[in-house]
């Protein structure tokens, strides 16, 4: 049956947005309501583009259509300078949208990093689509923990200087999380957004919205194994003391290319930092 969109709920969606409702929520909303998928992305993505003035995924916002990124003509020049800090480009992609980063992190940020995460890892837990609650899981066996935002110094200058990087705001990003892999653990692929038809994401959703780009830190070398691939792109990533992988995904969904997960570590640990960034901000 075709569903017809009545001006009511144009209005409906462009207030809500024009109120800085993360339109991941609204789409949530709408799914709920049981309009089709199409007919909601169609509403949310004309209401954006009629309130920021430019077409945009509709899971952007109406103040933040662009996507987490590079500055212009960085990845030309494959050199960016942020905060006084040199940041080389390895590489770039445009699908998935990648680029791998040589000195993100010096070697006494890595290791500080390190030091502060360490008495309080625990086993890594996966997100349970039902309920949006987490639990632990075989597809993920290493050890992690989460840092709040701002924790300490060295938290605060490298969400500053991912903040500088990326021109996206400091709170609209989650807090620093640590994982460490010892010898044969893994992360299996996954997407690190949150699919909205599962019923639990909806209140994962209403903190910030969705998750728009990921950056993960390499905080040390491993011995032998330990890269981040990315599957469907046939892309690895090696894992590398001070490197870092960004990819955004401008919309939940497979067609970002952004599946990727942690191969096993053969020999050594490996550890790495990752930082999420949401649509809206993360309180
Ligand atoms: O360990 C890696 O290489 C990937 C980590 C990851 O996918 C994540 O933290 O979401
Ligand atoms: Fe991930």
């Amino acid at each position: 049956m075709t569903q017809r969109v009545s001006p009511e709920l144009r209005d409906w969606a462009v207030a809500q947005l024009a109120a800085g409702q993360p339109a991941a929520v609204l789409l949530r909303a709408m799914l709920d309501s049981g309009w089709s998928r199409d007919v909601a992305l169609s509403v949310l993505g004309a209401e954006v583009e009629e309130v920021a003035g430019r077409g945009a995924w509709p899971g952007l916002g109406p103040d933040r259509v662009r996507a987490p990124g590079l500055p212009p003509g960085a990845l030309e020049r494959g050199r960016v300078t942020v905060a006084g800090h040199d940041v080389d480009i390895l590489v770039h992609c445009d699908c998935p949208q990648l680029v791998v980063l040589g000195g993100f992190l010096t070697p006494a940020e890595c290791t500080g990093l390190i030091e502060e995460a360490r008495a309080r890892l625990k086993p890594s837990e996966t997100v349970v689509g039902d309920t949006g609650g987490s639990e632990v899981n075989v597809a993920r066996t290493s050890e992690g923990m989460f840092f709040g935002r701002g924790e300490s110094e060295l938290c605060q200058r490298i969400e500053a200087r991912i903040a500088a990087l990326l021109s996206w705001p400091v709170s609209h990003g989650e807090g620093l999380q640590v994982l460490r892999y010892g010898p044969g653990a893994q992360y299996r692929p996954h997407h690190d957004y949150f699919d909205p038809d599962l019923p639990g994401s909806s209140r994962i959703l209403q903190r910030g919205g969705q998750r728009v780009a990921t950056l993960v830190m390499y905080l040390n070398t491993p011995e032998e194994g330990g890269a981040t691939t990315f599957p469907e792109a046939g892309l690895t990533v090696h894992a590398v003391a001070g490197h870092a992988v960004f990819f955004s995904y401008d919309r939940p969904d497979p067609a970002t290319r952004t599946l990727h997960g942690g191969a096993p570590v053969i020999a050594g640990e490996k550890w790495v930092a990752t930082k999420w960034l949401r649509e809206g901000t993360f309180a």
